[in-house]
């Protein structure tokens, strides 16, 4: 049975493997969120060979990709060792990515707090493109009402029917990063307007989502106001439904891209 053991580990530090729980072939295996600001999950197994074994920190970083449409030898995974600065592994791809995109738009989709504004900003740099925030479009549109305040007043229909208007208009343009809200993919029609670019998915663990999202607060996330308990906890629960409700139309995304980090051990 494989045990799964959450511990605060430091670049550098030793694991005593007397404090983990072992498996019978002399080995464990951990999942470990790397630091606050990295938070993508680690699966390592490790075989105990000494009392102590020395951490050498993450030697790999792989950053998968899988498209059906966009050609294998740009997507398909690569490896950045030594690398733990994801603006510049957006650089690269970025360049490699260029070429083919012929001013098509990037559509980036996912939960709340997948990063969406946080990696389009980076993208629009590094490819020259402009970058557009739907949420903040809808704001504009409706007067300067935050989301929150237009969920509350008008209701998410409205919300949604100005969502979709802003897509519209987006997608007659060019060279834009459009970070789409994170309920934008429900609708069919968002898709078509979508469609007209490339979709990626950013696909983040729940776990860490809630993470993020507690630290600064669910104030303009309305949707994530209807639960009880702790703020992570009901950050978590409800977080967990709306990706039940989402999960297949985020699949529709022409691109996901998921980071995964890798442990080398001496
Ligand atoms: N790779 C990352 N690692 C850790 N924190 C991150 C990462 N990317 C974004 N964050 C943090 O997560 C929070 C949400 O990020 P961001 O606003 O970019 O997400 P979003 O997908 O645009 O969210 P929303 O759809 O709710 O607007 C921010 O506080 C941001 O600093
Ligand atoms: O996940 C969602 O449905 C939402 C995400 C935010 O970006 C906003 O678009 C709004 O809060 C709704």
């Amino acid at each position: 049975m494989e045990t799964r053991i959450s511990m605060g580990l430091q670049l550098g530090t030793w694991i005593n493997p007397e404090k983990i729980a072992r498996k019978p072939n002399n080995s464990f295996q951990f999942f470990q969120n790397y630091g606050e600001q990295r938070l993508y999950r680690i699966p390592a197994t490790c075989h105990l060979l000494a009392k102590k074994i020395r951490f050498h920190g993450p030697k790999i970083l792989k950053v998968s990709c899988s498209s059906e449409k966009s050609p294998a030898s740009v997507l398909e995974a690569g490896s950045f060792p030594a690398l733990l600065d994801e603006s510049k592994i957006i650089k690269i791809k970025s360049e490699e990515i260029e070429p083919y995109l012929n001013g098509r738009c990037i559509y980036l989709v996912g939960m709340m707090g997948s990063g969406k504004t946080t990696v389009g900003k980076v993208l629009s740099e590094a490819l020259g493109y402009s970058f557009y925030d739907c949420d903040t479009l809808i704001e504009e549109a409706v007067g300067g009402s935050t989301v929150a305040e237009i969920f509350k007043s008008y209701g998410e229909g409205f919300f949604r029917d100005n969502e979709t208007e802003v897509l519209k208009k987006l997608s007659a343009m060019h060279r834009l990063i459009v970070s789409t809200g994170g309920g934008a993919v429900v609708r069919p029609v968002n898709w078509r307007h979508m469609r007209k670019g490339i979709s990626v998915w950013l696909d983040v663990p729940l776990e860490a989502l809630a993470r993020r999202i507690t630290a600064v607060g669910t104030d303009s996330r309305p949707l994530l106001h209807h639960e009880s308990g702790d703020p992570y906890s009901k950050t978590m629960k409800r977080l967990s439904t709306l990706f039940e409700q989402r999960g297949d139309a985020y699949a529709n995304a022409d691109v996901r891209v998921s980071l995964e980090i890798r442990l080398q051990f001496t």
